[in-house]
């Protein structure tokens, strides 16, 4: 099983290029838009709050449910990883078109003697480690090839100084095992978590199941990502946690019960963000429905971000989010170290801006605060600046981001490196360039897997029902649409949970 779910690439930079899922399948043509969009996108649930959830709810003291979960790679390898620790999940069939709810019941003893396969996902590798160190008997943990290249040595040095018996020879990456011993002390523990927020969240969202609880101080000199951060207070507070934070980089989670609960994801705002940016690049005007009006997700941003590329954004009553535009795209100036989630598609609005939209000539661009990216899915700084270079844009590597300077660009192969915000950001500088193929766009299930119909539907070139994007409750919603209800296949063939 752990062998089924890894990705078959070979093992270096270079080769990391087209070693994702479908790196045996032919480039995917990126539909080259038209005319003005108008459309209307419903998004599956959130990836960071499906994860969180399911560990909390993995901890929790009772069963519970999570409404609208996501069904992708990552929270099928979530799933995955709880089950094997004990955990009870279960289906339970309702009418969305994105898949069925989930009913988790907490095992009475996590079991270990077990292996988990992190696939690419951030949120596994750093999430369930902790959880791990609570069960009983060794968990090994290993992912895809380029997964063993994303920093953990911060997260298995905190959790041995919590009192966690971790086997990782040295690597401070996967592969690793952790010997639980069905508890674990905690308390006090310093970390740097400048290279990912994840390390903090890792330790917040198993915190209140030490013996002593959990005492984070971070140490290093800047913190990416704050939002996530937050997202996991809130979520840890909605299920009863006592968790402060006494001053900045500090964070205090006391010992005591994860209440069980019946949970609702968001729609994934991150997800939003390619849709979105399409109308900005296009022109038109493009309508996510399920918008939250409070979030800690940082999609929302989105709110303000695009509108510095010259677009409106408009949050309705009805918890819609409208982006329009003339189709002009202007360079931005953006500090964005709370949102680098959200870098890849910036950085390809950016591309377009250079490239010229609308009859008007390019404008120079510069993205920053975004270096954590480097170790993200992929080093995606370097991969953003190759891909835009290799249609012919002018962009280069700083510190700590991307600049991009006018220069026209033309049709080519855009590489993916297994990550899925890499092959959306492709389909997107190809709704304005002619003869952009995009290789393994299978990748966007990781956390979308029905990207490509979702794309081609909001602009009205998909197969399937034609049933209308802008009619009642959005093309996700319209029962008459095939192609929403069936997930493609995991890489083995299983479910997606
Ligand atoms: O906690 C989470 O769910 C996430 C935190 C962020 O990670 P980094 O802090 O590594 O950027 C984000 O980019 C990632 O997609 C999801
Ligand atoms: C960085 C990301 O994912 P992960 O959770 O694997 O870190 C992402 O989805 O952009």
């Amino acid at each position: 099983m752990l062998e089924a779910k890894m990705n078959k690439g070979k093992d270096g930079d270079e080769a990391h290029a087209g070693e994702g899922l479908g790196e045996h399948e032919a480039p995917w043509d990126a539909p080259l838009a038209d005319g003005a969009l108008d459309a209307r996108v419903a998004l599956p649930g959130s990836k960071s709050l499906t994860g969180r959830e399911l560990i909390l709810a993995a901890l929790g003291d009772g069963p519970g449910t999570l409404r609208a979960p996501l069904h992708s790679r990552d929270s099928a390898l979530m799933v995955d990883a709880l089950r094997a620790l004990g955990t009870g999940i279960e289906q339970v069939p309702t009418d969305s078109p994105f898949g069925p709810d989930l009913r988790i019941t907490p095992a009475d003893e996590l079991t270990g003697s077990t292996t988990i396969a992190c696939g690419l996902a951030g949120t596994v590798m750093r999430f369930v480690p902790p959880v791990a160190a609570l069960a009983l008997g060794p968990v090994a943990f290993d992912g895809d090839p380029y997964a063993r290249k994303r920093p953990m040595r911060p997260v298995l040095d905190a959790l041995r100084a919590l009192g966690a018996d971790i086997a990782d020879e040295g690597r401070g990456a996967l592969p690793f095992t952790v010997h639980g011993t069905g508890s674990l002390r905690g308390g006090r523990v310093k970390l740097d978590a400048s290279l990912s927020s994840q390390f903090v969240s890792a330790l917040l969202l198993s915190g209140a199941r030490f013996d002593e609880g959990v005492h984070v101080v971070h140490t290093g000199e800047r913190l990416p990502s704050l939002p996530h951060i937050e997202m996991t207070i809130e979520t840890l507070r909605a299920r009863g946690v006592d968790v402060e934070s006494p001053a900045p980089g500090e964070w205090v989670v006391k010992p005591g019960p994860i209440r069980a609960l019946d949970a609702r994801i968001e729609p994934d705002l991150s997800n939003a963000a390619p849709f979105l940016a399409a109308a900005a690049a296009v022109g038109g005007r493009v309508t996510v429905p399920g918008w939250p009006s409070a979030t800690t997700q940082v999609g929302d941003q989105l709110r303000t971000l695009l509108p510095a590329f010259g677009a409106d954004a408009v949050l309705a009553a009805d918890g819609s989010l409208t982006v329009t535009s003339g189709g002009r795209l202007r360079g931005v100036r953006l500090h964005v170290p709370e949102a680098g989630e959200l870098a890849p598609t910036l950085v390809g609005l950016a591309a377009l801006a250079a490239h010229g939209t609308a009859g008007t000539d390019g404008e120079a661009s510069e993205i920053t605060g975004i270096g954590h990216i480097r170790h993200h899915e992929t080093d995606r700084i370097a991969a953003l600046v190759a891909e835009v270079n290799r249609l012919g844009g002018d962009a280069v590597e700083l510190d700590d981001g991307i600049a991009v300077r006018p220069a026209t660009l033309h049709g080519g192969v855009w590489q993916s490196y297994a990550d899925h915000r890499m092959a959306t950001t492709g389909a997107l500088v190809g709704l304005r360039v002619a003869g952009v193929e995009v290789e393994d766009i299978g990748c966007t299930s990781k956390t979308l897997p029905q990207f490509p119909e979702l794309w081609g539907r909001m602009l009205g070139i998909a197969s399937g029902s034609g049933a209308p994007l802008d009619g009642p409750g959005g093309a996700a919603a319209s029962a008459s649409n095939p192609l929403l209800l069936t997930l493609p296949q995991t890489p083995d063939g299983t479910s997606w949970t």
